[in-house]
């Protein structure tokens, strides 16, 4: 078959033949002065010539491109008759040279050039051929080929009504009937050359098809159609322009002719056809082909309707996009060693992939509630988890919202499967332990930072590419809703601002990459509050619906998404970077698929990620240092419940010989009684059986049950239990004290824990002096908190009200005499005045307590052992 372009050079020839002989026919009719009489010779070489190109039509312009739109063709094969890599010839109409001679008119279109007709989508002859002209194009091409832009402003889109299904499959663009939108609809054609001009390859088809040019297009937007018709066609960008050239007011300039492109020009009931786009012309004179030509009618009724929805059937099962589809088929197939991609969706039908490395080392997520975000998260994480195994690939996952998204990173009642390049995954985070996680990795940096510079280089890509051998995953560190980390905008923000900054300037280079996600930008002053932007580290910008605050401000492209839908934008949020991607749901039953294959592809021995899920109580039982410690220890803990930091260490206060070291509960929470039952038990598990004593004084209703709980379990572990009331407890105290005063070091007591379940209950008795001695038991006690520890005695009390404990222990001078306080429901001013120190910040809340130890200056946000069963939301 021969080759398109000498087809076409053909179909020109046979077309110029014919516009000569009319011309010679012409010529004979003026010259004779007679339009009755006949011109055998003239017109027989018309009709032949007619015939032939009759014949020939069907190759050059096959299928749709040529056929007569009725019921004969609804049911050809679509996407057949044309294709990306050949210039496409169209039937326009039918050229009729001579009466009784016809042939159809064929002009370039699609990567040849561009039509325009000079009447408008007004005149119902325009509006048909409009339709059949795109009809032809949609059926002639492979799905996805080709990309529609409509723009109507003389029938508000009605000329384009019947392709509407094309709308929802995106194969075509809302009409437009305004200014502003063809304003746009240009804007968006322009960004197609750019990207052609920039390196992109296998763009579609753009055809900007305009009905009628709107009120108030004016010579700028003229100007900018001559530029688009001169650069387009290397870009695959098209004009199919109905009222050009617009007539243009008296005085005012014409509307520059546009290149490459065929004009069809109305002359009485028939048009005339310019020269075609290309270096062949119809004539040698410029005036075109030298038959009037009829446009082709209107397809058929319903004709358009139905090839619609044949060709969104076709585009909908095309574009499909499945969780499992965006997973490779073999596990852990690539290396990290420059980067990480991963398929993320589809943009139209083509799979999208998005990469972490040093171009694009951080990624900026947003949408409102409900966009998808988790989704779209998970989509990523699983496709990176599939591709790169542990050895290439860690993940950080943070969310601080309320719910479960990183549930599926996890091991949990129901399922004891894990992801297994899940290193720590915070649920329902704090803002501690958010910045836990990024001082974790922002130390992380650092050790690379050493083993890049001994190893003589600065980039992971460097140290991996010498180094084969060497384990050095990138690192991923997700965090949902990471805006909350800066709310309010405190000290606490300020630090995870800096660690932040620290890893999103200098995490590329060590294999760290960042995905923060968001509902909003906006309000993260922390992190503009430095001249240049922290997100000017995020190149990648993913913009769900009502996500449009992480692209730029001009564009608002995500404004209206549905969900499952993404604008993605390399350029920082520029407009014309903006790629529409669909993601599929992370629908529950392929998710666990995926995680179980990637579970059973672990390393045997391979530890499940460290979870910290903030509406979890926590249990004195399950934790790891409560389970291994023995009697054997060198020096005691009293713990009382697990730090919100990367593992979850267990929160506990030493409890040795140096002053000081007493436990003071403070806040009205009952969850208190628990921290002392806690506190009690663990001590008693570092003692031989029998070898401590423990003195409880349960001084209040609330706390009865946590006290009977102690008891029971100290005398199951063997210890020596008195249970006493108010005035039992000023006796022992009295003695204790008196021994203590008169304890040799070297022959000290053996161990005794007085604890006291609501101290401040016992004030009014305390106050008293006793008879003999003159002592109160406030002495006694002070006596007990300041001597005691040296001793082996140690206190360990609840006080309800902060105001009580001081005066117990003599004022915020003696509160070094209990340097081991937890802080519950009690206000931050409070707890200042307390320990005297005025830049101490605690918001209580619940399931939470501030650990403070004075010795060593720690203070920690710590979630407090609770007895299993007992309520934590005090
Ligand atoms: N691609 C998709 N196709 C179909 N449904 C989806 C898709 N993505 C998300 N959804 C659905 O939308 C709902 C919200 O998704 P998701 O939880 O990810 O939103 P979100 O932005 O994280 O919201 P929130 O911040 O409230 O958690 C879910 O029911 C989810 O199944």
């Amino acid at each position: 078959m021969a080759s398109a372009a000498s087809l076409f050079n053909k179909a020109v020839q046979l077309h110029r033949e014919a516009a000569a002989h009319t011309e010679a026919a012409r010529v004979e009719l003026a010259t004779n002065g007679s339009q009755k009489r006949s011109l055998p010779g003239s017109i027989e070489a018309q009709r032949e010539l007619a015939a032939r190109l009759a014949r020939v039509a069907p190759t050059l312009a096959p299928g749709w491109l040529g056929a007569d739109l009725d019921n004969t063709v609804a049911h050809r094969p679509l996407g057949a008759d044309a294709a990306m890599d050949r210039p496409m010839l169209l039937r326009v109409g039918t050229a009729h040279p001579v009466p009784d001679a016809a042939f159809p008119a064929l002009v370039p279109f699609l990567g040849g050039g561009h039509i325009a007709i000079d009447a408008d989508a007004r005149d119902p002859r325009v509006t048909a051929w409009l339709r059949a002209t795109l009809l032809r194009t949609m059926a002639a091409l492979p799905g996805g080929a080709v990309q529609v832009i409509p723009v109507d402003g003389g029938t508000l889109g009605a000329v384009f009504g019947p392709f509407r299904t094309l709308v929802d499959v995106e194969a075509w663009r809302k009409p437009v009937t305004n200014v502003d939108g063809f304003r746009r609809a240009m804007d968006e054609a322009e960004g197609q050359i750019v990207a052609a001009q920039g390196g992109a390859v296998d763009l579609p088809y753009r055809v900007l098809a305009v009905g009628a040019m709107p009120v108030g297009a004016g010579s700028g937007d003229w100007a900018r159609l001559a530029a688009l018709a001169h650069a387009g066609p290397a870009a695959r960008v098209h004009l199919l322009l109905a009222g050009y050239p617009p007539a243009a007011p008296a005085g005012y300039d014409r509307p520059p002719r546009l290149d490459h492109t065929t004009f069809l020009t109305s002359e009485g009931d028939a048009f005339r056809i310019s020269d075609p786009a290309g270096p062949e012309a119809f004539s040698r004179d410029g005036r075109g082909l030298g038959a009037p030509v009829t446009l082709t009618p209107a397809p058929v009724d319903g004709l358009i309707e139905t090839v619609c929805r044949r060709i969104a059937g076709e585009a909908r099962s095309q574009s499909a996009v499945d969780f499992a589809g965006l997973m490779p088929e073999e596990l852990w197939a690539e290396s990290s060693a420059t980067g990480l991609r991963t398929v993320v969706g589809r943009e139209q039908r083509q799979y999208f992939t998005l990469a972490l490395d040093d171009a694009t080392p951080h990624w900026l997520v947003g949408g409102r509630t409900g966009s998808g975000k988790t989704v779209f998260l998970l989509d990523v994480l699983y496709g990176l988890a599939s591709r790169y195994s542990p050895d290439e690939l860690g993940l950080y996952l943070l969310d601080f919202k309320e719910g479960v998204s990183f549930a599926e990173f996890t091991p949990t009642a129901v399922d004891k499967s894990w992801v297994p390049h899940a290193r720590t995954v915070g649920i329902e985070s704090d803002r501690e332990y958010g910045l836990a996680v990024l001082k974790a990795l922002a130390r992380e940096m650092s050790r690379r930072a050493i083993e890049l510079k001994q190893a003589g280089v600065t980039r992971i890509a460097d140290l991996r590419a010498g180094r084969p051998d060497i384990a050095m995953p990138r690192l991923v560190a997700v965090i949902d809703e990471f805006h909350v980390l800066f709310t309010p905008n405190d000290r606490l923000a300020a630090q995870a601002a800096a660690a932040l900054e620290e890893i999103a300037r200098k995490g590329r280079s060590y294999g760290i990459h960042l995905i923060l996600a968001s509902q909003t930008i906006s309000g993260v002053e922390a992190l503009f509050t430095k001249n240049e932007s922290i997100f000017g580290q995020f190149p990648v910008r993913v913009a769900l619906a009502g996500g449009s605050g992480v692209l730029d401000s001009l564009n608002s492209a995500a404004d209206n998404l549905p969900v499952g839908t993404a604008v993605v934008n390399h350029a920082a949020g520029v407009k014309a970077a903006n790629a529409l991607v669909r993601f599929p749901d992370a629908v529950a039953a392929a998710v666990s698929t995926q995680r179980h294959r990637l579970w059973e592809a672990r390393l045997p021995g391979s530890a499940p990620p460290a979870v910290f899920a903030g509406y979890a109580a926590q249990h004195l039982d399950d934790d790891p240092l409560y389970k291994r410690v023995t009697s054997k220890v060198r020096r005691r803990q009293a713990m009382v419940g697990r730090t919100v930091d990367v593992g979850l260490s267990t929160a506990a206060f030493t409890f040795d010989s140096s002053p000081g070291r007493h436990l003071a509960v403070l806040g009205t929470s009952t969850v208190a009684a628990d921290i002392l039952h806690a506190a009690a038990l663990s001590l008693a598990k570092q003692h031989d059986p029998g070898s401590a004593n423990f003195l409880l004084a349960p001084l209040v209703a609330a706390a009865d049950e946590a006290a009977d709980a102690t008891a029971d379990a100290l005398h199951q572990a063997g210890h020596q239990v008195d249970v006493v009331d108010t005035n039992g407890l000023r006796g022992h105290l009295g003695m204790l004290a008196a021994a203590v005063a008169k304890a040799d070091p070297r022959d000290a007591p053996s161990p005794t824990y007085v604890v006291i379940f609501g101290a401040d209950a016992a004030g009014t008795v305390l106050a008293q002096t006793h008879p003999t001695t003159y002592r109160t038991g406030h002495d006694d006690l002070r006596t007990l908190l300041r001597s005691g520890a040296a001793a082996g005695v140690h206190v360990i009390g609840w006080w309800r009200a902060v105001r009580r404990f001081t005066e117990d222990i003599t004022g915020p001078a003696g509160v070094e005499d209990v340097a081991c306080l937890v802080a519950l429901n009690i206000p931050s001013n409070d707890l200042a005045a307390a320990l005297g120190d005025y830049t101490v910040e605690w918001t209580a809340r619940p399931n939470r307590a501030l650990l403070v130890d004075r010795h060593d200056n720690r203070m920690s946000l710590i979630v407090p052992f609770v007895r299993p069963g007992t309520a934590t939301s005090e």
